[in-house]
């Protein structure tokens, strides 16, 4: 599911803007941390170029977001029925010319991660700028959207189900994203 970015009406433009003061005082801040890949937690800048930031709720827009991110969890569960129990979220930055290699959300074995959710922080995006989310049919072949990182577009998608890459972009690219879960009750 693909919300546009002019009639998004899960969040607040006020909270939109407030979640990219903050991702940008953490790039400012040297805060963000390299995303590392695989089970080894390696850094690999050509499969994910991104740096990140986990939220822990430090910051109020922090806490804004993680209240509504509830809201739309117990509805999820309420009618969908899809027994989430657990979130995580990460602010993320991709610089000029990075990108994420075609991946799944999950690792193998493991499908803790039920609903993947991106939001997008970018004012201004143009097209021809890059940075387009690419989610495909579980064959890894069959392209079945492109969607374009422009301000407050937002995305839900199944993470078992849609491998996906991020392609890179000509200028940097923001992003709020993360997971629904359902974690084993022995794991909490
Ligand atoms: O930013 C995006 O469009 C996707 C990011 C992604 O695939 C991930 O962080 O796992
Ligand atoms: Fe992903």
């Amino acid at each position: 599911m693909v919300l546009p970015d002019e009639h998004n009406p899960l969040l607040e433009q006020t909270l939109l803007q407030a979640l990219y003061q903050d991702i940008s005082c953490h790039y400012q801040a040297n805060a963000l941390e390299e995303a590392k890949v695989g089970q080894a937690r390696q850094r690999v800048e050509s499969i994910r170029a991104d740096e990140i930031a986990w939220l822990e709720g430090k910051a109020i827009c922090q806490q804004q977001f993680l209240q509504v991110a509830e809201g739309w969890m117990a509805e999820f569960n309420r009618s969908l029925f899809l027994g989430l129990n657990a979130m995580e979220f990460h602010y993320a930055r991709y610089p000029e010319g990075g990108g994420y290699a075609l991946h799944w959300d999950n690792f193998q074995g493991n499908n803790q991660r039920i609903l993947t959710f991106i939001t997008y922080l970018n004012p201004d995006w143009q097209p021809g700028d890059g940075g387009e989310l690419l989610l495909y049919a579980d064959d890894e072949q069959q392209l079945l959207a492109s969607v374009a990182p422009r301000w407050g577009t937002t995305v839900f998608f199944l993470s078992s189900d849609f491998p996906h890459q991020v392609l890179p972009a000509v200028k940097p690219r923001r992003s709020l994203t993360g997971w629904f879960r359902r974690n084993h009750p022995l794991d909490w």
